[in-house]
């Protein structure tokens, strides 16, 4: 099956007492990684689950790989890869046995893939699940995502426990996952260096809402982080700000539209924000 979008998500809605998901819509594109981002609770989790059919959404309609999430559930399944930070194996499992019922489930499992994926890892083949290190079992969980071929991976903070040089490598083989264009990864994280350096695109995701969803290299040039003095940002009068975090000092703004500001105001430093940056002052730089 070709598809241009892995992941279609229209309208999608689901209410708890105290936060709603609200009207959440974003496509991702074959042949990429999405960073999925938001503060605590903004509601990644849930989103990831109504997807993957683990929660009933309010509404909204979902394709995955071309097919309607609701209703073709065990095809999906079967190009799926997940995983979420807490691994889901019994805890008395060795890491070699884990073949024995993924090999069940998944006709496509490749055993000398995943004993390449163990040894990569550093994984010790004689210690149960239980003891080994958190870290450990999140590579063994990605490991057994990727060993049954899947062409989708759905990551939900799922290298928040690696240490750099592990994540370093695990990136470097989501990567080489997507290169073909018939896969996709979304990836939930909170670590925007790591999304920084292999997500072709970002979506946004504050208190239910989706704030946006766009190209990566797109996102970064639409932003600016300008930095002057309070009355000199006054002055100013910019009306394309996202946020401003003010010191007796200096001011810190995120405007929009950084190249036409920059033309405007020549003596004034507009920096390229980072994603930490847009973050930021999206959730807590509101005072304008
Ligand atoms: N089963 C549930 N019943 C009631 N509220 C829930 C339920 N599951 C999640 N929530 C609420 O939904 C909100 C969003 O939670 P969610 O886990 O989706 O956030 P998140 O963006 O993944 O956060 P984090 O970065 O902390 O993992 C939170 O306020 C949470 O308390």
């Amino acid at each position: 099956m070709d598809t241009q979008n892995a992941i279609e998500i229209k309208n999608l809605s689901k209410h708890y007492s105290g936060f709603s998901l609200k009207d959440v819509s974003f496509n991702l594109p074959s042949g990429s990684i999405m960073g999925f981002i938001g503060e605590n609770g903004a509601g990644k989790t849930t989103t990831i689950k109504a997807l993957l059919g683990l929660i009933h959404p309010d509404s909204g309609d979902m394709q995955i790989l071309g097919m309607d999430a609701a209703q073709n559930e065990k095809d999906i399944k079967k190009e799926l890869g997940v995983v979420f930070a807490d691994q889901n194996f019994p805890d008395d499992l060795r890491p070699p046995e884990i073949t024995k019922i993924m090999g069940n489930i998944y006709k496509t499992w490749d055993k000398a893939l995943f004993e390449d994926f163990l040894s990569r890892f550093r994984l010790p083949a004689d210690k149960r699940l239980k003891d080994l290190s958190k870290g450990m079992k999140m590579k063994l969980s990605i490991a057994a995502a990727l060993s049954h071929r899947p062409r989708l991976l759905i990551l939900d903070e799922a290298t928040s426990g690696l240490d750099p040089v592990v994540r370093n490598e695990i990136l470097d083989i989501f990567q080489e996952f997507i290169e073909d264009e018939n896969h996709a990864i979304l990836m939930s994280s909170h670590i925007t260096s790591d999304l920084e350096r292999v997500a072709d695109y970002i979506t946004f995701i504050h208190d239910g809402q989706i704030l946006f969803s766009e190209a990566k290299d797109t996102l970064i040039e639409s932003y600016g982080i300008l930095k002057c003095s309070p009355s000199q940002f006054e002055s100013l009068a910019l009306t394309d700000v996202v946020g401003v975090q003010r010191s007796s000092f200096d001011v810190q703004a995120l405007i929009k539209n950084p190249a036409a500001v920059r033309n405007r105001f020549r003596d004034m430093i507009v920096d390229i924000p980072s994603l930490e940056d847009i973050m930021v002052f999206y959730t807590k730089g509101d005072e304008k």
